[in-house]
């Protein structure tokens, strides 16, 4: 599942076309043959359809899903929303074998004509522009996409709503809103933006026959999905012992959080990790063990209920190590995270105020030997930065890449589509998880799965990825098998680790 920019997209079609041999119109015939099974599947059998087909080559898709419904005996009504010279190359091509078809099109930009027609179908199909829009839309084509909107017509947008951009980082648009839309070959960025998300409806990608190498050379960002998960997350050998699934260290809490830690400790362990030392003040260690029997703790010293640095951090016995968990923001708890940057011998992992203290030592990480993960959320992505959260969102790929690679850190930005970045730029997006999630100690038990991943034999990118996708199916075996939105609570994502490990088995050696 790739995700792509129009750039991307444009170099892929032309790769196929050029170096792989298929044409273009037969990509086209492909596509809109893709994209005409779904639409069949959702509409029923007999409902008339309106097709609006605009100039480009989302017209010529346009034209071939015309032409499939016709064959099958719908009612087609196709509107043209650019004059007939407009129409040319491949999509012209189409319009004729259409027409040869017997189909019949009209070319209309009246509003009233226009409105008359949408009133009368239940479906709307919309063909009017895909991913070369440049700039807002135009009239009448704005217009045209005004009254589509305020219909009450169910809209299927072809590869993407006609006026959304497909990149990220474009603020202002007009665009279709679908309610459902069959992406061509590969997701386009917009379809994982706060901004842009909902405009798709619900979305599915189409395969159009460009070979997956094609896809893969030309693309930097992929979703991670339950193929993935399966495919890396390592076996357990039958000779395992507590040893061989890794010793980590968690740092954090405080007297007014110590639950925070002892839910990173617990999903830690929960997700697999083999020893777990939870490294706390006094007061915490005596709140909080009852709780988490299985775990180990280490006494750091303390000032007024929160941990400042000392002898007391012995760091050299561990695989990873997590720090920030409700650390507090005190200067001198700032200075435990600066001690583990400069001599942590293993993978580190910085969250919640770890991150907070992360923006006074920033180029400590490029010191590092080893690798450093941060998990912020958007507010603590954006403090780092130095931009506003708005400006983070509406271009969230570009920025994580630049701050992964400027600093060589790994950073998973968490939100409804949380985005896993290496230092060399790799993305990925997991979109698993649900509403219940946005409640407080849910970033703790992220911190635990992610720290236990990082112990486990794969690669630090997949298991990054793996702990998202771990974290946000948790939730939602829990809202379909017991809880709701509403009181989904973090330590019930804990609980709901095992129900992820048991639909999703790991492979046994
Ligand atoms: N072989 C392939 O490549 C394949 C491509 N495929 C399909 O092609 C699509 C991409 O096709 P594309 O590149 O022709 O662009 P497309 O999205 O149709 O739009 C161009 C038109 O939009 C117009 N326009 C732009 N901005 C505007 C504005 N602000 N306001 C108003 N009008 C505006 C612009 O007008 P102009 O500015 O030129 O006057 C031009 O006429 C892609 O999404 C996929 O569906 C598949 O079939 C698979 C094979
Ligand atoms: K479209």
């Amino acid at each position: 599942m790739y995700i792509v920019t129009a750039k991307e997209m444009y170099d892929i079609d032309e790769y196929t076309i050029n170096e792989i041999g298929l044409e273009g119109k037969l990509l086209m015939e492909n596509a809109g043959r893709a994209v005409s099974e779904k639409v069949i599947k959702l509409i029923g059998e007999t409902e008339p359809v309106c097709v609006f087909i605009g100039a480009g080559n989302n017209g010529g898709d346009g034209f071939v899903i015309a032409r499939v419904l016709l064959d099958k005996g719908y009612f087609v009504q196709v509107v043209q929303v650019v004059p007939d010279e407009k129409i040319t190359g491949d999509a012209l091509f189409h319009k004729r074998v259409f027409i040869q078809c017997g189909g019949e099109v009209s070319y209309l930009t009246d509003r009233a004509a226009i409105c008359k027609i949408v009133e009368r179908v239940r479906f709307v199909i919309d063909a009017i522009i895909g991913i070369g829009v440049k700039g807002v839309l135009r009239e009448p084509i704005q217009e045209i996409v005004h009254i589509i909107n305020q219909s009450k017509a169910c809209v299927i947008s072809v590869d993407i709503p006609s006026g959304l951009p497909a990149d990220e980082g474009v603020t202002e648009f007009t665009s279709v809103q679908a309610d459902y839309t069959f992406v061509i070959a590969a997701a386009k960025e917009s379809a994982f933006l706060v901004d842009t998300a909902d405009y798709y409806g619900q979305w599915e990608i189409v395969p159009i026959g460009i070979p997956n190498l094609v896809l893969r050379k030309n693309s930097t960002k992929s979703q991670w999905i339950e193929s993935n998960f399966r495919k890396t997350i390592p076996s357990r050998t039958v000779h395992a012992h507590k040893g061989s699934h890794g010793r980590g260290l968690i740092i954090g809490g405080c007297s007014e959080m110590p639950g925070s830690i002892a839910m990173s400790t617990k999903a830690a362990l929960k997700t697999g990790a083999g020893l777990i030392t939870a490294g706390t003040t006094e007061k915490v260690i005596s709140m909080i063990a009852a709780t988490c029997p299985e775990a180990m703790y280490m006494n750091l010293p303390e000032k007024d209920g929160y941990i400042t640095s000392g002898p007391a951090l012995t760091i050299s016995n561990y695989h990873a190590i997590a720090i920030g968990i409700g650390l507090g923001r005190r200067k001198d708890t700032g200075d435990v995270v600066a001690e583990l940057l400069n001599h942590a011998p293993c993978p580190l992992l910085i969250d919640a105020d770890g991150i907070y203290h992360l923006k006074s030592h920033l180029s400590l990480l490029k010191q590092r030997s080893m690798p450093t993960i941060i998990t912020p959320h958007p507010g603590e992505m954006a403090m780092l930065l130095g931009i506003s959260i708005s400006d983070l969102l509406s271009a969230p790929f570009h920025h994580t890449r630049k701050l992964a690679e400027a600093y060589g850190v790994f950073i998973i930005l968490k939100g409804k589509h949380t985005i896993i970045t290496s230092p060399k730029g790799r993305q990925a997006v997991e979109a698993s998880g649900n509403p219940g999630l946005a409640k407080g100690g849910t970033g703790d038990v992220l911190t635990g799965i992610v720290l236990a991943m990082m112990m486990q034999e794969q690669e630090l990118f997949d298991a990054l990825c793996n702990a998202c996708f771990i974290h946000g199916k948790s939730a939602d075996i829990q809202v379909e098998e017991k809880h709701a939105y509403y009181d989904l609570m973090a330590t019930d994502v804990i609980d709901g680790i095992s129900n992820v490990y048991r639909t999703f088995p790991c492979k046994r050696e």
